[in-house]
């Protein structure tokens, strides 16, 4: 089963991939850390994310570069929203993001793209939304539990910059699939969020049946 998991920044779809990931023991992969992978390269090696030949000369960062706690960093965050609007960074990605998607048993991937993209053919496909202020409320107390000193005005400024770029861009932008289903988070806990989320797979596994 392939359950394809959308949504933008901070609005719980990584909580909600990881949860759905357990519990039906599939592999799981957060895509927009690909993208911070590829952000992380060019600030270190100084390129200009703007360009496109520049963030492309990033896209072959060693696979050990995931697990640097610097890449989940919202200033990581926001250059990656850039670099990821470049069509030739995306086509770089994507055979990796296909290819773990379609290993024998199936996968749980979350991203903007994944069931538009990645895996129009996912079985399940979810698109997470909660109001800005929300998302930047979470963002905030997460990045302040972390240690960050920054202002709730500051990251509401960045999420909302950061919805506009990857939901305008050209090339596969933020969208919610004509088969998704939607779950708005913004009055769920965790765990009611998650329960929703195996609720909405469950509905959808009863109808394809
Ligand atoms: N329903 C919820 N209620 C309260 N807090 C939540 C909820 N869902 C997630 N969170 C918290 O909000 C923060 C963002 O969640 P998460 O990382 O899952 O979002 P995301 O959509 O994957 O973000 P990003 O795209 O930036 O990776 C985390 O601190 C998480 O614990
Ligand atoms: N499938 C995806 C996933 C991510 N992006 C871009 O990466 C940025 C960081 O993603 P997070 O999920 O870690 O916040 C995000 O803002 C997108 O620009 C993408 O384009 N496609």
């Amino acid at each position: 089963m392939i359950i394809a998991v959308d949504g933008p920044a901070a609005s719980g779809k990584g909580t909600i991939a990881r949860a759905l990931a357990k519990r039906y023991g599939l592999p799981h992969l957060d895509t927009g850390l690909l993208y911070r992978a590829v952000a992380a390269t060019v600030l270190r090696e100084e390129l200009d994310p703007e360009k496109e030949a520049d963030a492309v000369a990033a896209c072959d960062f060693p696979d050990s570069l995931l697990d640097d706690p610097w890449l989940r960093t919202d200033d990581v965050g926001k250059v990656a929203s850039v670099v990821s609007a470049h069509p030739l960074v995306r086509a770089s990605l994507l055979q990796r993001q296909r290819r773990f998607a379609g290993q024998p048993g199936g996968a749980v991937l979350d991203g903007r793209d994944i069931g538009t993209v990645i895996a129009p053919d996912a079985d399940v496909k979810l698109f997470v939304k909660a109001t800005p202020a929300i998302r930047a409320r979470r963002r905030h107390d997460e990045l302040r539990r972390n240690g960050a000193n920054v202002s709730y005005d500051r990251v509401l400024a960045d999420i909302r910059a950061r919805d506009e770029r990857d939901s305008r861009r050209a090339d596969a932008p933020m969208r919610q699939a004509d088969d998704a289903a939607l779950l708005d988070t913004s009055f769920l806990s965790i765990d009611a969020a998650v329960q929703r989320a195996v609720e909405l797979v469950e509905a959808r596994k009863a109808a394809q049946a």
